[in-house]
């Protein structure tokens, strides 16, 4: 448990005005703070309690209500309350003032509850990502993958993963302490192998996911990309609702990059106009060529668009490319085109709704195509892939019957790379990261 420590207080509800404003103090002087605002005497453990609440001169500050929740089942794992009062700007000031005139008693910093609870072990830093993720999800995907990282189903397989090293660990230890015994290696040696061989193979399929965890978490990547004028900035305005990039007859117009943030097939999705692609007139559109192709390679889903009225030409594009062809106002009554073409004009809107729907088609399947990922950030995936860089260092090592001491080096620092991922070993800036990306009052 922790030292004795600051008592910390905020609005834990949104901005004023609302109709109830959530104020949550936490720490070692809740007790005395209630018994000074409301009622003398008053803690019952989790009971809603109505009544005025009154600063230490008297002076009542409004008519709420108070829950108390002790310590240490409570969120924090410290003696916490919940003020519900109006949500009015001078109510939560007033009553902000008259919980931080106490002793050792100020506001909270972002995330700082959070902190308290995860600092407690009330929830490992997986989980305490999970609850920030909650707060900020806006689409239900979001929701889901943030529930279920909150309530452990990633720590849990971390931790498996974590168990799994630490027994092997210790079976390379009996053979490190007992070198000279002849049956020893053998004995040890096998489960251990068949351990590595195991978690490598575990690792490497929790890797292989096509980031769709931290795609449904961050956004899945769009890219529109074509020649000049086929009219992508055209069809991104059509897609945005809005004059999000400069359209004109003049070949070259986009030159950077133009992203826009929308929900597709019930995703976050970002669409991303790009420059013409052309053997580019000067350097600040060969600037723009180049970033085009960047977007392109790196993007979940490319929009290949052309226009009907030139030569339109789909030979250079990918097999998951989606083909567009624009301009379908200007293309006579006869013109015909491949199934596989969507035909569109982003000046009528004709069969724009068709690619909407297209688009959220492939947007569901490739959210849905790993069931329940096991890494939502980058910080997962980056911890997972040292330690699978250590698993197989290990597992090498151990199958051309490298000492035990060595092989014991490499699954030790595979399963730290766990600890830090649960935050049971903390670097501090990580946990100052992860923390300070929550808003206050959580
Ligand atoms: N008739 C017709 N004109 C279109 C359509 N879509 C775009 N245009 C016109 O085509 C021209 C080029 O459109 P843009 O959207 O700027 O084309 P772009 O592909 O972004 O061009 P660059 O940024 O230069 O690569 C503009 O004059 C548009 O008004 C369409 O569906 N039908
Ligand atoms: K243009
Ligand atoms: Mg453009």
């Amino acid at each position: 448990m922790t030292a004795a420590r600051d008592t910390i207080c905020a609005l834990a509800s949104g901005p004023p005005p609302s109709a109830i404003a959530i104020i949550r103090i936490s720490g070692p002087g809740v007790r005395v703070i209630c018994n000074q605002l409301l009622v003398p005497g008053w803690t019952a453990p989790r009971k809603a309690v109505y009544g005025r609440i009154r600063d230490r001169s008297g002076e009542v500050i409004d008519e709420g209500l108070a829950v108390f929740m002790p310590g240490p089942a409570s969120y924090t794992g410290e003696d916490t309350a919940e003020l519900y009062l109006h949500g009015g700007a001078a109510v939560i000031e007033h009553a902000l003032d008259a919980i931080c005139s106490f002793e050792d008693t100020r506001l909270a910093e972002a995330g700082e509850f959070t902190r308290r609870a995860f600092e407690n072990g009330r929830l490992d830093l997986v989980e305490a990502e999970g609850v920030a993720d909650l707060i900020d999800a806006e689409t239900r995907a979001q929701k889901h993958l943030a529930l279920d990282q909150l309530d452990g189903r990633l720590s849990r397989q971390y931790e498996v993963w974590r168990s799994s090293l630490l027994n092997a660990l210790a079976l390379l230890e009996v053979s490190i302490d007992f070198p000279d015994e002849d049956d020893a290696p053998d004995e040890t040696r096998e489960p251990v192998a068949r351990t590595l061989r195991e978690m490598e193979a575990s690792l490497e399929k929790a890797l292989a996911d096509d980031s769709v965890g931290e795609r449904i978490r961050d956004g899945f990547h769009i890219a529109i990309v074509g020649p000049p004028n086929a009219g992508k900035s055209s069809l991104l305005n059509k897609l945005a609702r809005r004059e999000a990039a400069i359209v004109s007859d003049i070949p070259g117009t986009t030159r950077d990059v133009v992203e826009v943030r929308l929900k597709i097939g019930g995703q976050i999705a970002w669409v991303a106009d790009t420059a013409g692609l052309r053997e580019a007139a000067d350097v600040i559109e060969a600037e723009g060529v180049r970033r085009a192709q960047q977007r392109a390679t790196s993007a979940d889903l490319r929009i290949q668009v052309r226009a009907a009225d030139d030569r339109t030409d789909f030979s250079e594009c990918g097999e998951d490319d989606l083909l567009v062809v624009n301009k379908i106002d200007l293309a006579g009554e006869n013109a015909k085109w491949p199934d596989s073409v969507m035909v569109i004009s982003a000046i009528t809107g004709d069969g724009i709704r068709e690619l909407e729907r297209r688009i959220a088609d492939i947007i569901r399947a490739k959210a849905g195509s790993v069931g329940a990922p096991l890494i939502t950030r980058r910080r997962h995936r980056l911890a997972l892939e040292s330690a699978l860089f250590h698993v197989k260092q290990a597992s090498d090592l151990i199958t051309r019957g490298g000492g035990a001491e060595l092989v014991a080096e490499d699954v030790r620092l595979a399963s730290r790379q766990l600890s830090g991922l649960i935050g049971e070993i903390g670097v501090e800036e990580i946990l100052g990261a992860v923390f300070s990306s929550f808003c206050i009052g959580k």
